[in-house]
């Protein structure tokens, strides 16, 4: 089983760039390996003999520009590159690999790029300070208005390496290399859309060193969680396999719950039961085949219910209402310390009163799993936990305030546990953003808990599952299609 992919952060790579440094492979080395690796790439772009145009900032992304503009001359292509700033200035590794440098240095801002076959982006990588203004913005501009296809060093220049945030303006990249691990801005939006294809270039800085520095945040890949799932052996039955309950709205509000529960049944939940209002039974009824019923009157009938502790894993939130009966339930789903997904309106019922879930889920495994509107609303009150630039940061806080793993929902869904773990899910599609969707993706949470996976790793899984199934379908996807996609999805992770 291949190693869940580390990403790590522009202050952790740093870190191990420094640790390298101090295990004997010097910072001018590092630089030529990356340079190397960037004129590699660039040789898969452009055709040999084509015209090449480097664009090179004044820290140490310039430094991996001037060796990998050398090394393409060499090799025979037409090299110009372009200085933003002054060579007088450069100092260090950047002003050594200018060195290596042998054609004329013309400010950046005077090059052209009309005439390139491919423009090489080595302004700024991890050391982006600042929005870019001036001459730093005039160039990323005319790279952009050149249509002509660029390869990123590191990561587009522009871009935040930590938040992927743009800042200012950023290279649109049709191609990244990267150097020993993807950062943040590589899976987070919109940096990953500015990046292009990436690919992560080794110069030999280990895997110890990265994981000594790294080691909390990782790609959401099967190799980070598929350990943890289930394999259903010949010996086990579905009552070893749980039972998940599945709380559902009122008589026309009952869709949701039954999404939810089909999709718990599907990813291996051993029984499920909806527990519905009394004046939705007949509706829920008519629907229901596997999955069973049980009458439950608000969250007197629902404690009734979690007096049978073989009900262990539980969903609470699509269409229950936002109201004090939902926060109700809530308490009583709580006590019954059952592993918990929230979801919807049992995380909206609480808007503002977030304080309610201060370690409130240190009992029992809980995933919260708002959309940035629920997020926002819930945590209205702690501009501690809404106020970082980062996603990461922000489900990070969250996670640690209120004891629970939090998934915080988008094309690039975050999934931080409160001891830290985060993950950063990729294999969204758009097709996901239908509604029911998120009901579905509740079940496969629950569905995995009730099985015994722990909240963090049937977050992660449950996220991929669910992008997986979605991405299978394509256009017209519709929630109730997703369940019936993940046999498939298991099928191929199991196999
Ligand atoms: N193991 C590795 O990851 C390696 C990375 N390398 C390269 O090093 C850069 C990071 O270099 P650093 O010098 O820290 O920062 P930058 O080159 O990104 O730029 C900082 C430079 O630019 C100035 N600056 C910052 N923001 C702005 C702005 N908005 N406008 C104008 N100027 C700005 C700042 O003052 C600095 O002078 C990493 O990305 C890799 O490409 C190593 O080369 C190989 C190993
Ligand atoms: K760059």
């Amino acid at each position: 089983m291949t190693a869940p992919e580390l990403v790590l952060t522009p202050s952790e790579m740093k870190q191990a760039d420094r640790e390298a440094i101090a295990s004997g492979i010097p910072g001018i080395e590092l630089m030529r390996r990356a340079g190397r690796a960037v004129a590699d790439a660039a040789e898969k772009i452009a055709s040999s003999g084509g015209r090449i145009v480097v664009a090179a900032g004044p820290g140490l992304n310039g430094g991996d520009g001037f060796i990998a503009a050398a090394l393409l001359a060499e090799r025979g292509y037409r090299v110009s590159l372009g200085l933003l700033g002054s060579l007088d200035h450069l100092t260090g590794d950047t002003l050594e690999a200018a060195r290596d440098w042998r054609g004329e240095t013309p400010p950046a801002e005077e090059i052209s790029f009309h005439d390139a076959d491919l423009i090489v982006d080595a302004l700024f990588g991890t050391g982006l300070a600042r929005d870019l203004e001036g001459a730093a913005r005039l160039v990323v501009e005319r790279m952009n208005a050149s249509g002509k296809p660029i390869l990123a060093v590191d990561l587009p220049s522009g871009i935040d390496g930590s938040t992927g945030e743009v800042r200012g303006l950023a290279v649109k990249a049709t191609h990244t290399v990267t150097f020993a691990a993807r950062k943040p801005c590589h899976l987070l939006m919109p940096g990953r859309a500015f990046s292009g294809t990436v690919e992560v270039a080794d110069i030999g800085i280990s895997r110890e060193i990265l994981a000594a520095k790294g080691g909390s945040l990782f790609a959401n890949h099967p190799p980070l969680w598929l350990h943890a799932l289930p394999k259903p052996g010949l010996m086990s039955h579905k009552y070893e396999r749980g039972h998940t309950l599945v709380a559902s709205g009122g008589a026309t509000r009952t869709g949701a719950a039954r999404l939810a529960a089909r999709a718990a049944l599907r990813v291996g939940s051993g029984l499920v039961t909806v527990a519905s209002p009394p004046e939705a039974l007949g509706v829920n009824a008519a629907h229901l085949t596997a999955i069973m019923l049980r009458g439950c009157d608000g969250p007197e009938g629902l404690h009734a219910i979690l007096q049978d502790t073989r009900f262990n894993s539980l969903v609470l939130g699509p269409a229950l209402g936002i109201h004090s009966g939902t926060r109700a339930m809530v308490a009583v789903a709580v006590q019954a310390r059952r592993s918990l997904v929230l979801d919807a309106d049992a995380l909206t019922s609480f808007e503002g009163m977030a304080s309610e879930f201060r370690g409130a889920f240190r009992g029992a495994p809980a995933v919260l799993t708002p959309h940035d509107g629920e997020f926002s609303r819930l945590f209205k009150d702690h501009p501690d936990i809404l106020d970082p630039a980062s996603k990461i940061e922000k489900t990070r806080r969250a996670a640690a305030y209120t004891g629970a793993v939090v998934l915080l929902k988008g094309a690039d869904t975050v999934i931080a546990a409160p001891d830290g773990r985060t993950a950063i899910n990729e294999n969204g599609t758009p097709y996901l953003a239908t509604a029911g969707s998120g009901d579905t993706l509740c079940g496969l949470i629950a569905g995995l808990m009730a099985q015994g996976v722990p909240a963090f790793e049937a977050a992660c899984a449950g996220v991929w599952i669910h992008a997986e199934a979605g991405a299978s379908f394509g256009p017209g996807l519709i929630a109730e299609d997703l369940a019936e996609l993940v046999p498939g999805v298991l099928r191929n992770l199991l196999k």
